[in-house]
């Protein structure tokens, strides 16, 4: 492992190491995959204005969610299904979690359960929820969760239906089975054609989910609630105004509506209405130090990582996570030094340009 350099070549790993089916469901997006490709892209027109001359022989990449101590403002975003990339499934990416010092977002579709998965290590755990139809599923879900010790639930609204993901479409992708699940409901679906995971998605959830829902999900648990999936300042300030904790501003890893915008490039916005009320997290194509450092710059609490963690996970297991997470953190930790900040706090809106900004000073 000492030959990988960056996360982007755990993408060609995991290529190797996995079945084209479930490769391409991990790597995926929907339609052109415009979104996907602007994530990425997006992050990259953004330039540093880096300050020199301030004493960084010791840098403090450490922060606080909802006050718990990470290392780093880099934690795991939630994706479905660990166990097709690797037979330890959720529980390798908890322990690489535990051991990086940072908080893993378990999926509402996880492989292994709940308990599990909190029993296999001590790392701080959110749990991710989709609303079945059946709402009691998904509230006794989330009251498992609270009984098993995991801190937030981040309830994903960008799903109410599935994005068009042609590559699943085409390879019949199968259906999830869900041990979470088992006992409570039958998350058996048939389809004859097309993706399973679609078919899944249309038969359970629920597309009826509306804002006044988020006063049902505050009536089930005592947990923090944080939005994931919303993009405009409209919808950040209903999310403040439903009294949610907290946001997470993403496109679902271009998974959802192909054309909506990188995530980077409405993440001010959204911090500028929030007015700092509530902590705002950003998730979509970091796969980089700097890009963390982009977000903070421009008002992110901390990023979430989606793929790359896979990509570690279906290459080497735990080890691979770990090493995802300990290079993301080795660059951010660079980047802090060459830009003059030695802490999180010294990460200033002044130390990026963006493509905005550059398109202005020309005029
Ligand atoms: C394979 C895969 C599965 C995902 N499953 C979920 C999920 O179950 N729940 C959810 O809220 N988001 C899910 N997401 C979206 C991620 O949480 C996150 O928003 C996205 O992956 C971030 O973009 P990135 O992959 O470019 O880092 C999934 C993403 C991928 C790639
Ligand atoms: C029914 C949702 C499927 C998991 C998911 O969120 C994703 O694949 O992006």
């Amino acid at each position: 492992m000492d030959q990988i350099v960056n996360v982007d070549e755990f993408q060609e790993l995991a290529k190797q190491a996995l079945p084209k089916m479930y490769f391409d469901f991990y790597n995926g997006g929907a339609e052109d995959q415009h979104t996907l490709k602007e994530n990425v892209e997006a992050f990259r027109r953004i330039m540093f204005r880096p300050r020199v001359l301030v004493d960084v022989s010791k840098i403090d990449m450490s922060t606080r969610i909802f006050g718990f101590p990470i290392s780093a403002p880099i934690m795991i975003a939630p994706t479905a299904m660990h166990k097709l990339a690797h037979p330890e499934g959720e529980i390798a990416t908890a322990k690489a979690a535990a051991a990086c010092n940072t908080i893993m977002i378990v999926s509402f579709m996880s492989t292994c359960t709940i308990e599990e998965v909190a029993s296999s290590c001590n790392a701080v755990r959110f749990l991710q929820i989709y609303v079945y139809k059946r709402r009691d599923v998904t509230a006794q879900i989330v009251k498992r969760a609270e009984n098993a010790g995991f801190k937030a639930i981040v309830l994903t609204v960008d799903v109410p239906r599935l994005g068009r993901r042609e590559a699943d479409i085409k390879n019949k992708m199968i259906s999830p089975q869900l041990k979470n699940f088992e006992g409570l409901v039958s998350t058996e679906v048939r389809p004859n054609e097309g993706s399973g995971v679609e078919a899944f998605a249309s038969s359970t959830l629920d597309a009826s989910l509306s804002w006044k829902d988020i006063e049902w999900l505050r009536s089930i648990t005592k947990l923090p609630i944080l939005v994931k999936g919303l993009l405009t300042r409209e919808d950040a300030l209903m999310a403040v105004e439903a009294g949610v904790d907290g946001i997470v501003v993403s496109n679902h890893g271009a998974r959802q509506l192909d054309y909506s915008p990188a995530t980077i490039t409405v993440l001010e916005e959204v911090v500028h209405v929030v007015r700092g009320r509530i902590p705002v997290l950003l998730d979509g194509g970091v796969r980089r130090g700097t890009d963390v450092f982009k977000a903070l710059a421009l008002g992110a609490q901390a990023v979430l990582i989606g793929r790359p963690i896979v990509y570690g996970l279906a290459a080497k297991g735990e080890d691979g996570v770990k090493k995802v997470i300990e290079m993301l953190k080795n660059e951010f930790e660079i980047t802090m030094a060459l830009s003059g900040c030695p802490t999180i706090d010294d990460i200033t809106r002044n130390h990026v340009r963006t493509e905005n900004e550059r398109l202005h000073s020309l005029l």
